[in-house]
């Protein structure tokens, strides 16, 4: 048996991705095809491996708000139902070919109607991406439905997000910049959403500190956090290793609210400044229920088979840590308890069983 798994062993373990953004996942050269199709002439370059480079080094900004930037040219060419469809169909096949089982991806639709699409439109179009690409590969794909932190819509979002929870859409979430943009600018959406039994995760705890993850926590009652990094703010710990952990801190082990963590990205928008130095080493040791994420695919040049193996590298994981997270994040889906236990014993467990003893 050989303890340290190697990326070819990983891609072929069954992996669960929460925290996945549509727009930010799209093949290089599917943006070339399609601001070609769509008439967008804002790309930086139409070669296909110059823009995977741009991308990277464009999103190793720095700060959460410039690596934003990035999303003007994905954004952009996803104005129409055929784009959609495509960008949601080669994202159901790229993380089944990564060996994801299970996956939420979001993405904001209030941002794909710049031609005329309805929100429904951009829905539909995106659930009916990914069924098409997900048709006969093992995976399963489920969507939740973002709103624009600094925008005023997310409680149509959340109307949408509740319209189309039986037909493919999972949950809610909101996303942009955090500084200056708290959760709580959109409290009637997430009392809406409770009163409605739906499920939300938000981004907080990575572009802003403790006071957004509270907030999200204890005023809007997020499910999940998006990153959550920022939470160890409210962990001591001391020259021995031994921690001691604030009451936010406690509250979020005690009551075991997944932390969505997205190493690479944070390392991009300086949420963390290395791996080595990245808040999932000590949240992993004190037990928090911590999942691992890709956040933005293109932006990082990144999938979940690469974050495992990063992670490996620095902090010397085995097959245990990863089965670890990977059951983690089958238990803080959004879709119903059995399904989920279905994965887990049917599909997870056997899988990394068999990886572990193979290798
Ligand atoms: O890591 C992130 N933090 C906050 N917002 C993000 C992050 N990654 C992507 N977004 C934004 C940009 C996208 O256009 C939007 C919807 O997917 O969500
Ligand atoms: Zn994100």
């Amino acid at each position: 048996m050989n303890d340290q798994p190697q990326l070819d062993a990983i891609r072929r373990a069954p992996k669960v991705l929460l925290h996945d953004h549509l727009d930010g996942g799209l093949r290089p050269q599917t943006i070339i095809d399609l601001a070609r199709e769509t008439g967008y002439t804002g790309l930086p370059t139409t070669d296909a491996e110059e823009l995977r480079a741009w991308f990277r080094a464009a999103a190793d900004s720095g700060s959460l708000e410039r690596y934003l930037t990035t999303f003007d040219h994905t954004v952009g060419v996803m104005q129409t139902r055929e784009a959609l469809v495509r960008v949601a169909a080669e994202c159901a096949e790229d993380l089944a070919d990564d060996g994801v089982v299970y996956a939420e991806v979001r993405f904001a639709p209030e941002q794909h109607t710049s031609t005329g699409l309805s929100l429904d439109e951009v829905v539909t179009a995106v659930l009916d991406g990914f069924q098409a690409g997900s048709q006969g590969r093992g995976i399963r794909v489920g969507t939740l439905l973002t709103a624009m932190r600094h925008q005023a819509r997310s409680m149509e979002i959340a109307e949408l997000a509740v319209r189309y929870r039986d037909v493919g859409v999972a949950g809610f979430d909101i996303a942009g910049a955090e500084a200056g943009y708290p959760p709580t600018r959109h409290l009637d959406a997430f009392e809406y959403l409770q009163r409605e039994n739906a499920h939300f995760t938000i981004h907080a705890g990575e572009g802003f500190g403790l006071p957004s993850i509270w907030q999200a926590i204890q005023w809007c009652g997020a499910d999940r956090l998006g990153h959550g990094v920022r939470i160890i703010d409210d962990i001591q710990v001391a020259a021995d290793g031994t921690a001691k952990l604030g009451r936010l801190a406690a509250y979020v082990r005690d009551k075991r609210i997944p932390l969505e963590m997205c190493p690479t990205s944070n390392l991009q928008t300086g949420a963390a400044d290395s791996l080595a130095e990245h808040p999932i080493g000590l949240l992993r040791r004190l037990h928090f229920r911590v999942t691992v994420n890709t956040d933005n695919r293109l932006m990082s040049d990144t999938s979940v088979s690469k974050e495992f193996a990063a992670l490996v590298q620095t902090f010397g994981y085995d097959w245990d840590d990863l089965l670890w997270f990977t059951v983690n994040a089958m238990k803080s889906a959004f879709i119903p308890f059995d399904d989920r236990l279905a994965l887990i014993n049917g599909v997870i467990k056997p899988g990394f069983a068999k990886l572990k003893w193979q290798a």
